[in-house]
């Protein structure tokens, strides 16, 4: 039957736990006061695998370790030359193989640390395909043993050579489709409304609004 769904206790506010303070300054800009919630810093290992099982396993340890409703998300920047392969003779396999492990290992974050910028410009130069797209999965388990509920947000565009303050991750290098600039170029505002994060957080605050989630007591414990 339809209408508004059954109140739903939550023990105390949502945490938002990440090791990364960049990711949790933009969550605060994005977020406002459209969901309550308090922060945690912890490193969560860096998990292998999809990113969707990432964010969810990100989720089942938080919520073990937090005793609560929480938050988390796992992202990643895509190279579509790297997926879209080309199919070439006997050692294709190897080639694919060898890619996926590649793939595996741009999303942890020494990755980045490793090759820099200029290394990431230079894993496309052998492709005319520069095109990438930034992706961010959150997860919210409402406490331990709950399953994640996932929300995906994803921004198309292209991998160029460095622009921008390198305060933040890759975003000097991604120019998102339909911009000049890079997503380090950007006013933080407009990087937020169009990125991956922003994307997510939207259907995050939509299912925080249609959810009926009462919260116990004011978080502050
Ligand atoms: O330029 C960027 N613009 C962004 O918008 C963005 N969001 C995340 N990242 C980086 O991508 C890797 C993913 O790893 P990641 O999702 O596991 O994050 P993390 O380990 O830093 O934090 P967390 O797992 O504790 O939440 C890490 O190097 C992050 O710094 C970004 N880089
Ligand atoms: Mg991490």
């Amino acid at each position: 039957m339809a209408g508004t769904p059954a109140v739903r206790m939550l023990p105390k506010a949502v945490t938002f736990v990440t090791g990364n303070a960049k990711k949790l300054e933009e969550v605060r800009a994005i977020l406002g006061t459209s969901v309550p919630f308090q922060s945690l810093k912890l490193d969560p290992p860096e998990l292998q695998g999809e990113p969707e099982d990432i964010s969810k396993e990100k989720a089942r340890m938080a919520a073990s370790k937090v005793n609560g409703p929480v938050l988390v998300e796992d992202t990643c920047l895509c190279f579509n030359a790297l997926k879209g392969l080309p199919v070439f003779n006997g050692f294709a396999n190897l080639f694919v193989l060898c890619l996926e492990i590649l793939h595996i290992w741009m999303n942890r974050k020494w990755f980045l640390e490793k090759i820099g910028h200029e290394g990431l410009n230079n894993l496309l130069k052998a492709y005319e395909d520069k095109s990438a797209y930034a992706m961010c999965i959150f997860s919210l388990a409402l406490g331990p043993g709950e399953e994640p509920i996932t929300f995906v947000g994803k921004t198309p565009g292209i991998i160029v050579p460095a622009r921008g303050p390198s305060d933040f991750g890759w975003d000097p290098v991604f120019q998102p489709d339909g911009f000049e600039q890079t997503y380090a170029e950007m006013p933080k505002s407009v990087k937020n409304q169009i990125s991956h994060r922003g994307r997510a957080l939207a259907l995050v605050k939509e299912h925080f609004a249609s959810a009926n989630y009462t919260i116990q007591n004011d978080g502050s414990a």
